[in-house]
């Protein structure tokens, strides 16, 4: 299938690249880059030297002619504009922006501080966490992959909210991201000298991805769901580390609620259900792999839900292919299974 990669430049972009090259069904057919067209695809990214790709100019009528399915890797705001135009040449539009993920255009509005995308497109939006609302995704025409961290979040938290096994009201989402998180961009508070032997939070009073936690949590929970949410940035390249805490309705072993994990997640060939040790970033880089691992703590009623992903393969780019996979029939593994990389 012959597909473009719009925002081809960001680390987004370079990594759906990589997995697109060694996806038996998908073709790179166009690189499309504002910034750098013209130039050769090893100038922005000498690691993949040995692809012969040349960056191209963002020309709608051309996508029309040249692909079917386009990945938007671009910051928010871009996709809102440009999906309605591919979506008129008929193009399937897999988006790795947080765009189209909020139904409501004033949440939009409100927790990205920009407009939001007409009502119409918002609607037509599908929501791409492929382990929960499959049969949506499908049959969608263009689909929101979700953030980064709302899918360690929600993999983490959905079974919990289907099985009624905790207050729904008080969960507590302490999160942790590599840096890579924030983009290819320049930020003189992502320079490494300002990272490296730092922990710090940020954007404590708000994340944007709070109200698409809450909006995916609603739909399996049946009723308002808050999270207190806040991330925070470790000196890392890739991996997010999300750590969950919610008082639990009834008694539970850890054993019982481990085997309802493994239950929910038993056709789910990217989760993998951790049964002895802790999950760790380390163990999932470079894959599409969630590993997850709870505890129920006896004493107090409470459970921790410990959820780690790759944000660039699993929060980003291996879910945009995993649904691809999805809505084209094939198999959900295909160009997916690398396994982590170790050191
Ligand atoms: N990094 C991550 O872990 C995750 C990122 N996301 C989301 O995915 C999207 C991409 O993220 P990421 O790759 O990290 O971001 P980057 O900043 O690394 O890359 C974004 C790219 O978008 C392109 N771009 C910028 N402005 C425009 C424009 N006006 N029109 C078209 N293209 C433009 C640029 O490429 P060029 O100059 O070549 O056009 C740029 O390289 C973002 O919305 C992000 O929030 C989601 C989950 C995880
Ligand atoms: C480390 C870091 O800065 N991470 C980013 C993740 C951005 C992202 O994925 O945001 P959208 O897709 O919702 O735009 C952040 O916390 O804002």
């Amino acid at each position: 299938m012959k597909t473009a990669v719009i925002g081809s430049t960001g680390y987004g972009g370079a990594e759906l690249i990589r997995l697109i090259e060694g996806h038996p069904h998908l073709e790179l057919a166009m690189l499309i880059s504002t910034s750098q067209a013209g130039d050769a695809l090893s100038q922005a990214y000498p690691h993949l030297r040995h692809l012969a790709y040349t960056f191209q100019e963002l020309d709608i009528a051309q996508i029309g002619q040249e692909a079917e399915l386009v990945f938007l890797a671009t910051p928010p705001g871009v996709s809102g504009e440009l999906t309605p135009q591919l979506r008129a040449q008929g193009k399937l539009v897999i988006d790795l922006s947080g765009d189209f993920r909020l139904k409501d255009g004033r949440s939009y509005e409100d927790w990205y501080n920009r407009k939001a995308a007409p009502d119409k497109w918002l609607a037509e939006a599908v929501y791409g966490l492929p382990e929960w609302f499959a049969e949506e995704i499908r049959t969608a025409d263009l689909i929101a992959n979700p953030g980064c961290y709302p899918t360690a979040t929600l993999l983490g938290l959905l079974p919990l909210l289907q099985h009624r096994m905790i207050d729904q009201r008080a969960l507590v989402i302490d999160a942790k991201s590599g840096v890579t998180g924030a983009g290819r961009k320049v930020d003189q508070s992502l320079l490494f000298s300002e990272v490296n032997e730092n922990l710090r939070p940020y954007k404590v009073d708000g994340h944007q991805h709070i109200p698409e936690i809450e909006q995916a949590a609603e739909r399996l929970a049946g009723a308002e769901v808050r999270v207190r949410f806040v991330p925070h940035l470790v000196p890392m390249n890739r991996g997010i580390l999300v750590s969950l805490y919610a008082p639990m309705l009834h008694k539970y072993t850890t054993t019982e609620v481990l085997h309802m994990y493994e239950e929910v997640y038993e056709d789910a060939p990217f989760v993998r259900i951790v049964e002895s040790g802790w999950p760790s970033t380390k163990a999932v880089q470079g894959s599409n792999f969630c590993d997850i691992g709870v505890h129920v703590d006896e004493r107090t009623g409470w459970i921790t839900v410990l959820s780690v992903i790759d944000n660039l393969m699993k929060g980003a780019a291996g879910q945009a292919v995993q649904n691809a996979n999805l809505r084209m029939g094939w198999a959900a593994t295909a160009g997916l299974m690398q396994s982590p990389l170790f050191p």
